[in-house]
This record gives C-alpha cells, sequence and structure tokens, in this order.
C-alpha cells in the first residue's frame, strides 16, 4: 500500500519495442552498429542471445551493458529460445531464414498458445520451408529467400506484418504484404517498423491501406539511442493517478513512434492533469478517478494498467477493440476479469474487451500468469487496496527487471516527501 499519494520522479530503461527492432535490423545491415540505452530485460536478451546464436555479433559494453555493438555476419544453424517474447518468436524467423542451415526455435510452454502461424504461413508463401505451426518450429533455410506478394490475416497481432517487414529488403524481391481481415491491432507499432526502415535508408511504400510494400535493399547501420519505454512508464503514471500523486518520467520524447504515448491522453481522460516541460512528463491525479470509455484497439499493450483504474474509478468503464489480447502473454481478458472480480471488484468480458464498474474492492491474492502487465496492474491496484498480494511480481522482467527496486523506490520518495 501507498502510504499518501505518491509523489517521485523516474527515468525508465529503454524501449523494448524498439530495442528489438533496432537489433534485427542492425543484425541485418551493411556494417556494425551501436545502439545506445537498450533494454536489457528477459525480452531483449532473449533477441541477443538468438541473433548471437546465428552468429551474428553482439558485444555489450562491459561498462555500460545497454550499450550493444552488433556485427552483422553470415547467418548460420542455431537453436533459438523465444521465451514468452512476442516479438522474438515473431521477428526473428523471417531474419533466420536468411541463415545458411537448420534453425530450431522453441519457448515457454506458454508461448506455445501464443499465434503464429500466420506469419509462418506467410514465410512458406514468400520460398522458407517451415516444419510446424506454433513453437516449437523449424526453419529449413538456404541462405536466400525468394519473397514476393503475400496476403495475411493480421488482425490477431500487428507483429506478423511488422516481422515481415524487418527482413523484407533482404529477400531477393523484396516484399509486399497485404492485409485482408477485420482491422490489424496496434497499427502504431506497424508505423515504427516503417519508419525505423526508412531511417536504415528501406523504402517503405505504405500508400495503399492495408497493403505494405519494400523492395529489396540495402539496411544501412544506424547508431541509435533508443527512447524510454512508455508502455512500461504507463504503470509508474498510473501510480499517480491511483492515489492522486504525482509522478513525474525524465526524458519523456517529445516525439515518439511509440503508441505508449497516449497514455497521457487516457489518463487525462480519466481526470488526471498532465505537464510536460523540459522533457519532464508529470501526472497528477485527481481526487477520484473518472471511469473510461474507450477504443484501445492501437494500444492494446496498456489495457492491464488501465484496467486496473477502471476499477478504482467512479461508475463504469468500457474497454474495446482488444479481442486479440487473448492471444497476448496469457489471455489477458479473462485474467483480468478473473482477478478483479477476486478481489469484489466487477469486470466482465464482452466480445472485444471488458466492462468494468468500480466498486469497493478487498485484499487477496492477484495472479499474474507470467505477464509483466498483469503483474503490474495487481502492484497498482494494491496501492490503494490493503492486502493485495501479487505472486510472481519477478515476472516483471519479461520487460522491467528492476519493476519491484523502480517500485519500492517511488513508494520510499512518497513517504521521505510526507
Ligand atoms: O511490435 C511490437 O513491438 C508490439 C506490438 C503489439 O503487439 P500486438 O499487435 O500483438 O498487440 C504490442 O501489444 C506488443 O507489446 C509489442
Ligand atoms: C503484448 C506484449 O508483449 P509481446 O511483445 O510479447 O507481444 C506486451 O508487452 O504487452
Amino acid at each position: 500500500m501507498a502510504a499518501g499519494p505518491v509523489s517521485a520522479t523516474l527515468e525508465l530503461p529503454g524501449s523494448k519495442s524498439i530495442t528489438n527492432r533496432a537489433l534485427i535490423l542492425a543484425a541485418l545491415a551493411d556494417s556494425p552498429s551501436t545502439l545506445t540505452g537498450t533494454l536489457r530485460s528477459r525480452d531483449t536478451d532473449l533477441m541477443l542471445a538468438g541473433l548471437s546464436a546465428l552468429g551474428i555479433g553482439v558485444d555489450p559494453d562491459p561498462h555500460d551493458p545497454t550499450r550493444v555493438t552488433i556485427t552483422p555476419a553470415p547467418m548460420h544453424a542455431a537453436s533459438i529460445d523465444c521465451g514468452l517474447a512476442g516479438t522474438v518468436m515473431r521477428f526473428l524467423p523471417p531474419a533466420a531464414a536468411l541463415a545458411q542451415g537448420t534453425v530450431i526455435f522453441d519457448g515457454d510452454e506458454q508461448a506455445r498458445n501464443r499465434p503464429l502461424s500466420t506469419i509462418l504461413d506467410a514465410l512458406r508463401d514468400l520460398g522458407v520451408v517451415i516444419d510446424g505451426d506454433r513453437l516449437p518450429f523449424t526453419v529449413r533455410a538456404h541462405g536466400e529467400v525468394p519473397g514476393g506478394t503475400v496476403t495475411i490475416d493480421a488482425s490477431g497481432s500487428s507483429q506478423f506484418v511488422s516481422g515481415l517487414l524487418l527482413s523484407a529488403a533482404r529477400y531477393r524481391d523484396g516484399v509486399r504484404v497485404r492485409h485482408r481481415g477485420a482491422r490489424v491491432p496496434s497499427m502504431p507499432h506497424i508505423d515504427m517498423t516503417v519508419s525505423m526502415l526508412r531511417e536504415a535508408g528501406v523504402a517503405v511504400d505504405t500508400d495503399t491501406p492495408d497493403v505494405w510494400t519494400v523492395a529489396p535493399a540495402t539496411i544501412h547501420a544506424v547508431d541509435r539511442q533508443i527512447e524510454p519505454d512508455l508502455s512500461n512508464a504507463a504503470a509508474f503514471l498510473a501510480a499517480a493517478a491511483a492515489t492522486g500523486g504525482r509522478v513525474t518520467v525524465a526524458r519523456w520524447p517529445q516525439h515518439t513512434t511509440q503508441p505508449g504515448a497516449e497514455i497521457t491522453d487516457i489518463l487525462a481522460d480519466m481526470g488526471c492533469r498532465i505537464d510536460y516541460s523540459d522533457g519532464n512528463l508529470s501526472v497528477t491525479g485527481p481526487h477520484r478517478l473518472s471511469a473510461l470509455t474507450r477504443d484501445l484497439h492501437d494500444v492494446g499493450e496498456l489495457t492491464p494498467t488501465i484496467a486496473a483504474l477502471c476499477a478504482l474509478a467512479e461508475g463504469q468503464s468500457v474497454l474495446t477493440g482488444i479481442a486479440h489480447l487473448r492471444g497476448h502473454e496469457t489471455d489477458r481478458l479473462a485474467a483480468l476479469t478473473t482477478e478483479i472480480t477476486g478481489l469484489g471488484g466487477v469486470c466482465e468480458e464482452i466480445d472485444d474487451g471488458l466492462r468494468i464498474t468500480g466498486a469497493p474492492l478487498h485484499g487477496g491474492q492477484w495472479h499474474s500468469y507470467a505477464d509483466h502487465r498483469m503483474a503490474t496492474a495487481g502492484a497498482l491496484i494494491g496501492l490503494v487496496v490493503p492486502g493485495v498480494q501479487v505472486h510472481d511480481i519477478a515476472t516483471t522482467s519479461k520487460t522491467l527487471p528492476d519493476f519491484p527496486g523502480m517500485w519500492d523506490e517511488m513508494l520510499s520518495a512518497t513517504v521521505e516527501s510526507h
């Protein structure tokens, strides 16, 4: 529990989404790249380990592990652990298809349920030989991929499109991806992919909606400074919202492709005040949070944080556009419903989202389902509800290994300021 309204200033480590894109692009580039401020967490370390297993040079600075030099090299046979990371299981196979040899992919037991066949079928259509439709699967690579046009239904995950585009310039004929189906979620994450490809000198045609075309091209090395992870920042900003306190996140980018930036708009809708000055973003929580009715289709990964706040808000919230969260780290709609209800809250699953009505909550167990964002959502509720026990808080190491330390730091800064 927080001793009162939280009051803290924090620095967040690098963005998971930018780090894992930058690593793939650096591995496929024409010369070495140095990435500064990379996220070092389970998801990004699995990406580093996967690239290294394929033969790519991976050299963290011994004095600063967030500064990593990636040296492209011919890729060879390897065994790769994807853990539970969507960005590894969907971004690495298209790159591994350019190796010379057999590449075996596996991951956590729970990762075997995550949707994957869409991108594996797409790779088959582009000329890659793959055994299997989900983890574990094997890519039988022979150094070249023909490429071409492929039609997929990406309504289950934007990462199917991003994964194909990131390696497309290295395929013989490039790649044109056409989406056919219900709308693609997390579209800003695809825009992030396109923008990073363009920064690496790769032309991407996005003139036709739901069609992305990458011509064969050299991927140029880019030395990047990775921005702080704004989706991870969201949990800390939400702490200000939940307690009526004030949290400042330093180095908040003025312009960003990270969808997590939308948290400010969402918190403002719930009654928070947002201030931005000199690169610092501050959120001040209201006395009582207002309910929220919102389509979260573009920012699905913020859902656990927002749902936790809705459980604490006054009135009925309706979160829509997030049916695809059933294929995230866990079925997040079911998990949030079970855990919020377990603390006496009112939460029900609807077709494409959640309906949550603010109600007095009581203490109890909050299960994390190996999902980093479920764990942080439980911690958030535990700030204002006595006796909430979050199981397996260590699962936050997926994208923020020091979450428990940073959370404690935020709370101790709060006590000092009272
Ligand atoms: O490309 C990315 O970096 C991501 C895309 C989104 O995936 P979905 O489109 O599967 O939601 C997001 O939820 C995930 O956390 C990261
Ligand atoms: C959905 C998420 O992760 P992944 O990259 O594993 O899909 C997430 O971080 O909320």
